[in-house]
């Protein structure tokens, strides 16, 4: 492997972007259980709903599957290594709950609890910071066939996978995500399909989203409880700035209605403890099936907001009517913009713009970017390196963001890159490639790409800075 450490790829302007940076600053990456883990039939795993999605014809590119996937499952070694080569702080990775609790609740395959032991121990043994994700999309197939997020059962099914996980790592993992992205389990899971389970029903997302959130706040008094006493817990959220295209009134209404949809159904109920006023309305759906108390446990204090962002919304009013609040048209492609393999439009300033609003109209009292990243066509030759010019200042400008919002007072205490390595990407299968990290997928050989070389020489100037 060529060294590492190498900053040739660095620019004076990268060497500086480092130095912006605050001492402490946590520099990582993130992957996904079911993204990167394979080894899905192995001691004690269960099915999980992204198994049988996955095995749904039609509903994942050529019909891929994470079975394999990165072969993580045998290469904690390796992967460990490679984190620690690239100079990582922090790795932030996701529990498969099928490993854990295969029924979904009741009794425990401690091979399951053993390898993520092995992980947390091989992270710590490399002065890497374990950040932990209990929920990742994986739900264990039995509690699906109860009928998964839709039934209120599955979030106390939730809190007490939590408790069984904080129980084992708590004396050793002190940084703790309980769901990732909601928004996305919720909506595209279960309101549109295009997500496992494949539900379609608009309805039946809301009230997975509410019980998603009731699981959460379930869950944290339970991690704390078995976490050491200066351990953080926090939510990940996908979220995005809404720009106006325009300043016709009906940009300015259809933006709200889009920030409403993107951004508040989660961070008002978690931050504010209410729903946002008109939210179920602005859908044309009923309130979900809130009980008295639920906005209370939802909207438990946590320590930190993750934040997932990738792009930005740019909304253009409708003025025949008023859209319904997740059917605002977006503004098409931008004949000078530039766009990912995702079809996401590339506009750093939308990371910036985020974390600044989320510090204005929340009191959050520190942010985390959990995932930001992008997917771009890279090839490998079969030797030398993975070239990914676009994936380096994609990193570049958005981190340069991050220097900003920081200066005009964001709390954002870390980054962590999406992703680590390519993995599956849902869907889409194998066909996006995320990472810094190239897998070829035939060898399973890892082969860091010019972009993972830049975030590497990033941290290094870092840490020399400090
Ligand atoms: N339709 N539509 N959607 C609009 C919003 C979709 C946002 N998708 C994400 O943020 C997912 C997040 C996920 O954690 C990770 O597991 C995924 O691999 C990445 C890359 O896709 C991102």
């Amino acid at each position: 492997m060529q060294d590492i450490h190498n900053m040739s790829q660095l620019t004076s302007a990268d060497l500086e972007l480092a130095r912006a940076f605050p001492e402490g600053f946590l520099w990582g990456a993130a992957t996904a259980s079911y993204q990167i883990e394979g080894g899905a039939f192995e001691d004690g795993r269960g099915s999980s709903i992204w198994d049988d999605f996955s095995a749904t014809p039609g509903k994942v590119f050529q019909g891929e599957n994470g079975n394999v996937a990165a072969d993580h499952y045998h290469r904690l070694a390796e992967d460990t290594e490679l984190m620690s080569s690239l100079g990582l702080g922090a790795y932030r990775f996701s529990i498969a709950w099928p490993r854990i609790l295969p029924e979904g609740r009741g009794a425990i395959n401690n091979a399951g609890l053993d390898f993520y032991d092995r992980l947390v121990d091989g992270l710590l043994a490399k002065g890497i910071t374990p950040y932990v994700t209990l929920y990742h999309w994986d739900l264990p197939s039995p509690l699906q066939q109860e009928g998964g997020w839709v039934k209120r059962e599955t979030a106390f099914a939730y809190a007490d996978f939590a408790e069984v996980v904080a129980k084992r790592l708590g004396d050793r993992v002190t940084n703790w995500i309980t769901l990732n992205e909601p928004w996305c389990s919720a909506y595209l899971g279960y309101g549109i399909g295009i997500h496992a389970p494949g539900v379609q029903d608009r309805q039946a997302a809301l009230d997975a989203g509410h019980h998603l959130m009731l699981g959460h706040g379930l869950a944290v008094p339970r991690i704390r409880a078995h976490s050491a006493p200066n351990s953080q817990v926090g939510i990940t959220l996908n979220l995005a700035h809404v720009y106006a295209n325009d300043e016709r009134p009906e940009t300015q209404r259809d933006v709200a209605l889009a920030d409403a949809f993107s951004n508040r159904w989660f961070l008002d109920p978690i931050l504010r403890g209410h729903y946002t006023e008109g939210f179920f309305e602005q859908l044309g759906l009923n309130a979900p099936p809130v009980q008295d108390g639920d906005l209370a446990t939802i909207s438990t204090p946590i320590d930190f907001l993750g934040v997932n962002n990738y792009t930005r919304l740019l909304v253009k009013g409708n003025t025949e009517r008023i859209p319904l609040a997740d059917q605002v048209s977006l503004v098409a492609p931008i004949p000078s913009a530039c766009y990912t393999e995702m079809g996401w439009e590339v506009y750093p300033n939308g990371l910036r713009d985020l974390l600044l609003r989320l510090t204005k109209d929340y009191a959050v009292s520190k942010l985390y970017v959990t995932e930001n990243g992008a997917a771009f066509k890279d090839a490998w030759n079969g030797n030398g390196h993975v070239s990914d010019p676009r994936r380096v200042d994609y990193l570049r400008t958005h981190i340069a963001g991050l220097a900003e919002a920081i200066q005009q007072g964001a709390p954002l205490r870390g980054y962590f890159v999406w992703s680590l390595m390519d993995n599956f990407e849902w869907a889409e299968g194998y066909s996006k490639r995320f990472g810094i990290v190239y897998i070829d997928y035939p060898t399973q050989k890892r082969v860091v790409k010019e972009s993972g070389y830049w975030y590497a020489g990033l941290l290094k100037a870092f840490n020399q800075a400090h």
